[in-house]
């Protein structure tokens, strides 16, 4: 049994932080819509007034979308129910109205140019929340295998009447409304949704008949469909991309009609994450520069113009920490969720580059661990980055351990970003913690988010283990106790660095990837692996076992604890139990710990609190340990 006693007081002693949902400012740049903790207010966005807006039966606000003229601001507010359900609401400065109640899974409110109707991606009846990040529903009985597409849905914001558009038998991604309303630009597949995300193809959608009509057909991933003001053109960004919403990669222009798409950031030693046409016509753009965010504009000839970098995360908070914002139509104004390692997250408003802070949230959650820096070092020729967080307290002439932590993906990054799950609790244990952004992360451009391709544990591994010596020369690090831990991707690396190397005291490895081979047939997305391999593991089993950790596993000797959830459908609990097994086998000292009614991203507050606790404490012990 670990003993948690002092973890789980170090880590119930990292103040409450309050979740910012998202930001959305109005396009005349006067309002600013916030949802935090579910809670949905509309303040001024020069500061003063502020108006907390409830739903009908407390229910919790998700995801807000204002109307071109700002007189409209369209909500999702969820039931609190077993399966999805939904409300859709309006506010125009009374109280908010309901104008349609759906079941199923509901998300990305846009109103037409015209205000008239308001799209939604709606998947009806679908029993669970949508994405592969969430808990599956588990496999019992004869098999369910229906296929629930998410399709545009549209309300008739006079009528109230919904039409669900595009066709039953497609997924839709992510759209945006063409200037006229006469449809959008879609990213889509045929198919699951979870599983065809990789294989998505650009479309347009006729709102009248809701025919999809091929644009563009990619040889890698696509997010951000954005059409021009006057329609002829859309942008996206294309790229080496591992998960939806994770986004990062080349700007990309093609024309509505279909045709050649133009790369608009060849070379680009950044990774663009999110895009806007400006009234110009000039696409402004966020940018993961080297660990921190940027924005820039790029125009259709593809000259760039750098507008502002800074180290801390910024993004409109609506997925998962892409960099950039919400703007008001004229781009003069923008409304962000401004946070770093030590300063929680806030809204912030004004010009790019110099917003004031709106709200003031999370001002008791004071940081009271070590300073976080961005640092750099050599794999060879290959310079690398990453975010070092300093122990809470460095004394002169005594040496800490130090906790790499990898981040998932492998196509992410580590950021500026509030972390009170890693990098607080082990500074406060007394830790250096390196989360470092290996070949394959975004900031650097594609090339090197690509250079992991057919390669997974080779570059991005020796990326990942050169930090320490090169660390310790600048560092107090004891290089005796040195940790690595990681959820999903990153508990792939810690399996795999613990099956290559024992120079690591303790590993703590979340929702890993133990066994390619068995892993293909056993998770809900075997497409994602195909940009990243060549092949399936039926076609070119060699390639995958070249980067499988169970085909070192008998070099394990670092003593592991492993952490899942049972219903994680992306990293199936299976790939944990298999490590754990073969661990037990070898006698190298395991624990594993399974959440119930967990999904891949554990979500319930106790158990990412026990997550945290016995991550602290499992190294606590570990290094105890070491002579
Ligand atoms: C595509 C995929 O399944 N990636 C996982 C291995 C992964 O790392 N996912 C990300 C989202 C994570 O951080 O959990």
């Amino acid at each position: 049994q670990q003993d948690l006693t002092h973890a789980a007081a170090v880590v119930d002693s990292i103040p409450k932080t309050k979740r910012i949902d998202q930001v959305a400012i109005s396009p005349d740049g006067q309002q600013v819509a916030a949802i935090v903790e579910g809670q949905l207010t509309v303040s001024s966005a020069s500061g003063g007034d502020s108006r907390s807006i409830p739903l009908r039966s407390k229910q919790q606000a998700r995801e807000v979308a204002w109307s071109n003229d700002s007189r409209q601001l369209a909500i999702i507010g969820d039931l609190d129910s077993d399966v999805p359900q939904s409300d859709i609401y309006l506010y125009n400065g009374g109280a908010a109205k309901s104008i349609a109640s759906l079941k199923g899974y509901v998300q990305t409110p846009r109103f037409s140019p015209d205000g008239s109707k308001l799209a939604l991606l709606f998947i009806e009846d679908l029993p669970r929340v949508a994405g592969p990040l969430q808990p599956m529903t588990p496999l019992a009985g004869v098999i369910d295998e229906k296929v629930y597409e998410q399709r545009i849905t549209t309300i008739d914001v006079a009528s109230k009447a919904i039409k669900q558009v595009t066709p039953a038998d497609v997924y839709i991604y992510e759209y945006d409304w063409l200037p006229d309303g006469s449809g959008w630009a879609a990213i889509a597949a045929h198919g699951s949704g979870d599983n065809n995300w990789w294989i998505a193809r650009l479309y347009r959608g006729d709102a009248a008949t809701g025919e999809l009509h091929e644009i563009y057909a990619p040889k890698l991933q696509l997010a951000m469909p954005r059409v021009s003001p006057d329609g002829k053109t859309v942008v996206f960004i294309e790229s080496l991309m591992s998960d939806e919403d994770v986004v990062g990669g080349d700007i990309y222009i093609v024309p509505i009609g279909g045709g050649e798409a133009r790369n608009l950031t060849p070379g680009i030693k950044t990774s663009p994450a999110s895009l806007r046409w400006t009234k110009d016509g000039h696409i402004l753009f966020g940018q993961n520069v080297d660990g921190e965010s940027g924005f820039g504009t790029v125009n259709a000839s593809g000259e760039i113009a750098k507008l502002w970098q800074g180290p801390d995360e910024v993004s409109d908070a609506s997925t998962s920490g892409t960099i950039g914002g919400s703007f008001s139509a004229d781009g003069a104004l923008s409304a962000i969720v401004r946070q770093s390692k030590s300063e929680a997250p806030e809204i912030w408003v004004g010009a790019i580059g110099k917003w004031t802070k709106l709200t003031s949230v999370n001002e008791e959650a004071q940081a009271t661990w070590g300073k976080s820096n961005s640092v750099h070092w050599m794999n060879g020729t290959q310079r690398i980055q990453g975010w070092l967080t300093a122990p809470k307290e460095v004394k002169q002439g005594e040496k800490y351990p130090l906790v790499i932590s990898v981040h998932g993906g492998p196509s992410a990054s580590c950021k500026n970003s509030w972390d009170v799950h890693y990098a607080a609790p082990l500074s406060l244990m007394g830790y250096y913690v390196l989360c470092p952004n290996p070949r394959g992360s975004y900031g650097q451009g594609e090339a090197f988010t690509r250079a992991n391709v057919k390669d997974f544990g080779g570059g991005d591994y020796h990326d990942i283990v050169s930090a320490i010596d090169a660390l310790a020369k600048e560092y107090p690090i004891d290089t005796k106790r040195v940790g690595i831990t990681g959820h999903s991707y990153g508990g792939y690396m810690t399996m795999w660095a613990e099956s290559q190397t024992t120079r690591f005291a303790a590993a703590v490895s979340g929702a890993g990837l133990s066994h390619w081979l068995s892993y293909y047939g056993l998770n809900d997305i075997d497409e994602w692996m195909i940009p990243f391999f060549g092949a399936s593991v039926y076609d070119d089993p060699a390639v995958y076992l070249k980067s499988d950790p169970m085909h070192f596993v008998k070099q394990v000797k670092t003593p592991t604890l492993i952490l899942v959830g049972d219903r994680d459908g992306e990293v199936p609990m299976e790939q944990s139990v298999e490590w754990w097994h073969a661990l037990k086998t070898f006698n190298v000292p395991t624990t594993l710990v399974v959440y119930p009614n967990e999904g891949h991203a554990i979500g319930k507050p106790a158990d990412r609190r026990d997550y945290a606790v016995r991550t602290a404490a499992w190294f606590e012990e570990w290094f105890a340990k070491v002579k």
